[in-house]
């Protein structure tokens, strides 16, 4: 059987990683080509389940490397990219921007391009045998900036990012867009909610409440814990990733949520909860939380309005907050215990 070759980039991260498991499980005509620069951020361990088959390849490097890209785009004559690779934690961003221009601005120009001179002859003429080839890119609802107590981001939702994580997200798809409008390149962008579950890095909001609470250190919660998130089961967001690489409309942007809005501190509560009941010691691990100073520039609310995504493709997530939570706080207990 002849195999499709798509490159996953990023995929030894915490979103791709579920995502190429999800593929694999799922599709038997793929060969999925997983290049990862294994930062601090990548870990091979996470691909222990499908590292064997032989319908996926691991290539360790840069998205910023063009010959590295050209020379696999040779290679593989993939008919699909979907675009994980990013630096994506905010924090750092504030301390060190750098890294998240080049790779996540710089990298994904180079990935588009190279794709657009190996699967177009020129604007708008696109080689006959690359008439299916996409380019999916993965991206955030931080895009969007902050919103107050009320109202959802909506695909119209003006960008306004904050951080210079988001800034640089909001760069990466501006630029995806412009090779629909300028050459018209079959590229889709989606822009989800936080994520949360297995195989997350421990420097999130949940693996570092479950890491600290059992290791009878303080959990730390930015300024007042009151800020809003939007949590999304990753396996959700791997269904709806799915879902548009596969039917989503050419030149659109598919936003992704979980419709779960909680705050930082409920999250804390609710995990610390868990574990009284199923990891009990002699007092509760509420009493570890901890308020710490604020992150800067932070973003009060993000909230999805996933419509679109719902009313066009038939996605649905099938975790809500508290299901979810339950399987990612046994999933981090076999791994900090
Ligand atoms: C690490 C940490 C975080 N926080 C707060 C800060 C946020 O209000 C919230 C979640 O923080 P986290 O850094 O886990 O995630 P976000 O800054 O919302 O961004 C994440 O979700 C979006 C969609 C992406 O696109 C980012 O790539 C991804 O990192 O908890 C704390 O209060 N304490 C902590 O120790």
């Amino acid at each position: 059987m002849l195999l499709n070759n798509i490159l996953i980039t990023g995929g030894a991260g915490f979103i791709g990683s579920n995502f190429i498991e999800y593929l694999l499980n799922n599709e038997r005509d793929t060969h999925i080509v997983n290049l990862d620069k294994l930062t601090y951020a990548g870990e091979l361990s996470n691909l222990n389940e499908i590292e064997n088959q032989d319908n996926y390849t691991f290539v360790k490097g840069d998205i910023c490397d063009r010959n590295l890209i050209n020379k696999l785009f040779k290679t593989y004559d993939f008919k699909a990219v979907i675009h994980f690779a990013a630096e994506s934690h905010v924090d750092n961003s504030i301390e060190k921007p750098d890294e998240f221009i080049k790779t996540n601005v710089f990298g994904t120009f180079n990935l588009l391009d190279e794709a657009k001179n190996h699967w177009m002859h020129g604007p708008n003429n696109v080689k006959s045998e690359h008439l299916e080839s996409r380019f999916h890119h993965i991206s955030t609802d931080e895009v969007y900036g902050s919103l107050g107590e009320t109202g959802l981001f909506t695909e119209q939702t003006p960008y306004a990012p904050n951080s210079p994580y988001s800034a640089s997200k909001a760069s990466s798809d501006f630029i995806v867009r412009s090779y629909f409008h300028t050459y018209g390149m079959n590229v889709v962008t989606t822009n989800c909610s936080n994520n949360y579950g297995p195989k997350q890095h421990d420097e999130k909001l949940i693996p570092t409440i479950i890491r600290k609470a059992l290791n009878g250190e303080n959990i730390p919660i930015y300024g007042d814990g009151k800020n809003i998130r939007d949590w999304l089961y990753v396996l959700d967001h791997c269904k709806g990733i799915d879902l548009v690489y596969k039917k989503g409309k050419p030149g659109e942007t598919y936003n992704i949520g979980g419709n779960n809005e909680r705050n930082n501190l409920y999250i804390a509560n609710t995990i610390c909860q868990i574990l009284d009941e199923i990891q009990p010691k002699n007092k509760s691990y509420k009493e570890q939380i901890s308020f710490v100073k604020d992150r800067a520039g932070h973003d009060f609310r993000y909230a999805i309005d996933a419509s679109k995504i719902e009313n066009e493709l038939g996605w649905k997530a099938d975790e809500n907050f508290e299901t979810g939570i339950n399987k990612t706080v046994n999933w981090y207990i076999d791994k900090y215990l």
